[in-house]
């Protein structure tokens, strides 16, 4: 591992079975912050248990860390993901146009799933696994019905980007957003995300594990609940897959 000069280490793997699962062996036997960074995963997962596709060439890290917060504001850290991610792929296009984050935890290029982001707790330590399709994007069949189509940086854009060279822009991105969640709290963070927010006061469908809402998507509140604007009146929901 190189230890790189914030304090904070590289490891890159040729292969591991999940990044999540390698940052969590590591926990046991760590207390300082590392990037785990493989170029091929054979069992990487996403949210909600999902299987997630990373052809090689694609982007799999995941930051191991050891934060001190209590458990709601350590889940924030999603958004301080998502920041650094939009920083990261802004510095390889040198565009931001193209690019939103859509609440809670994914980022967007032209529309389309470019990154999503998975936190996993264990007692001491928080592990933030990324995943960005780079070089190629999993089949459309791969994904759930409904939910944004992935596309990936190269089709997209034209930007052919090594996993390392990705991370040498999100590291530092993440340790800027970082220094300011820790130094300022949630408020920064909060108003930055939502000056990059897909469909920030649109209409959006979210479901929960027990309903689908029909809202116009109202903000982001202080803890991190999307805000929908309902026709029964205002919901604040903590979790949620979101539809277009
Ligand atoms: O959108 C999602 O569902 C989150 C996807 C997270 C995938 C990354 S790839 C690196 C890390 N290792 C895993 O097994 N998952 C995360």
């Amino acid at each position: 591992m190189y230890i790189w000069p914030d304090g904070v280490g590289r490891t890159v793997l040729p292969s591991v079975d999940s990044t999540m699962s390698e940052a969590a062996r590591v926990a046991a036997s760590s207390t300082f912050p590392q990037w785990i960074l493989a170029h091929s995963q054979t069992a990487a997962h996403g949210r909600r248990g999902r299987p997630w596709v990373n052809p090689v060439g694609n982007f799999s890290a995941t930051l191991l860390m050891f934060p001190t917060e209590p458990p709601e504001l350590v889940a924030l850290r999603s958004f301080v993901a998502s920041l650094a991610l939009y920083d990261a792929f802004v510095a390889v296009t040198g565009r931001t146009d193209p690019f939103a984050l859509k609440w809670p935890n994914d980022v967007l290029l032209n529309g389309g799933k470019v990154a999503g982001i998975l936190l996993e707790r264990g007692s001491s330590h928080l592990a933030i696994g990324i995943g960005v399709n780079l070089a190629e994007a999993p089949e459309r069949a791969a994904v759930e019905e409904g939910a944004a189509a992935p596309v990936s940086l190269a089709h997209e854009t034209g930007a052919l980007v090594q996993p390392e060279e990705f991370l040498d822009q999100l590291a530092p991105a993440f340790a800027h957003w970082e220094a300011q969640f820790t130094t300022y709290g949630f408020a920064p963070i909060r108003t930055a995300w939502l000056a990059r927010a897909a469909r920030l006061g649109e209409p959006i469908r979210a479901r929960t594990m027990a309903e689908t809402h029909h809202g116009t998507f109202e903000t982001v509140d202080a803890f991190g609940n999307l805000v929908l604007a309902t026709p029964k009146g205002k919901l604040s929901i903590p979790a949620a897959e979101v539809y277009f």
